[in-house]
């Protein structure tokens, strides 16, 4: 459904730092899947999520939904389908508003003008349910702004309003890593819950195995901008963080770490 074809990715290139990331880079993401990505530092997990977003260009290969080639697509057309968190909570909200004010410019994520749906009473009532099942206390403070929210709290808050629009894919760049591990928990748990009741085919790179693990019916290794393990459905379910740390090791070994 979503599918990199033969991509190659390029930086500084012409000049003597050039380096090529992807060479002939492919990965094939079915409707409804849920992929985990680990991979050791600089492996290019970060770059292929700014490749779909249409964050950067690549130099040759295809981006397709479907029958369809995305690859020229603007960032912000694809943004119409694609919801996107993170690692920095402060990414994705805005400070200096409210979180009515934030909510409802999501809700209106795509359109041109105005507040006016995010901000009528049945919306209001819709954001104070979505914050009250959280049990961060957030539907009290609507006009609150979000600048003084804590890291967890404004996690919550990018992770509903990326998911507000009708979206089919949901990418989330290590959104637990700057949380404690009683929030990150909590965060992956709404995650998993918006993911499966939007059906979201949905791209998690994360450094956490156990999240790895736990969560998504795939996963993905990659290493220097090569897949170096993909498993999925029964072979995912019985992959141990012991498995993947294994390989993991391995790989460090490999680059001198
Ligand atoms: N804008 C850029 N200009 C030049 N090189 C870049 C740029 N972005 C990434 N790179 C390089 O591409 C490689 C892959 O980086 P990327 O951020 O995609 O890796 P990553 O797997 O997400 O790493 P991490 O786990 O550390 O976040 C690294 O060697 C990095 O230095």
């Amino acid at each position: 459904m979503l599918e990199l074809k033969g991509i190659s990715k390029y930086y500084n290139v012409g000049s003597v730092n050039e380096m090529c990331l992807f060479q002939d880079f492919n990965l094939n993401i079915e409707k409804g899947e849920f992929l985990s990505v680990v991979g050791s530092n600089g492996s290019g997990k970060t770059s292929m999520l700014n490749i779909i977003c249409g964050s950067i260009p690549v130099e040759s290969g295809q981006i397709l939904i479907g029958d369809t080639d995305i690859t020229k697509e603007k960032e912000y057309k694809r943004n119409k389908r694609i919801g996107r968190v993170y690692q920095n909570p402060s990414m994705g909200t805005c400070p200096s508003m409210t979180i009515l004010e934030n909510m409802a410019l999501a809700d209106n994520k795509g359109k041109l003008y105005g507040l006016g749906r995010g901000t009528n009473k049945a919306r209001i009532e819709y954001y104070r349910e979505q914050f009250a099942q959280l049990g961060l206390g957030l539907e009290d403070k609507m006009d609150v702004k979000v600048g003084s929210l804590s890291g967890g709290q404004r996690q919550a808050m990018a992770l509903l309003m990326s998911t507000m629009t009708p979206i089919e894919f949901l990418i989330l760049d290590e959104h637990t890593a700057a949380l404690d591990p009683k929030t990150a928990e909590l965060i992956m748990q709404l995650t998993d819950k918006i993911v499966k009741e939007k059906q979201l085919t949905t791209i998690m790179v994360t450094h956490n195995l156990r999240y790895a693990v736990e969560y998504g019916n795939r996963l993905v290794m990659m290493h220097n901008g090569h897949m170096v393990l993909d498993k999925k459905g029964k072979e995912k379910e019985d992959m141990a963080i012991d498995d993947i740390l294994t390989l993991f090791n391995e790989i460090s070994i490999e680059c001198g770490n």
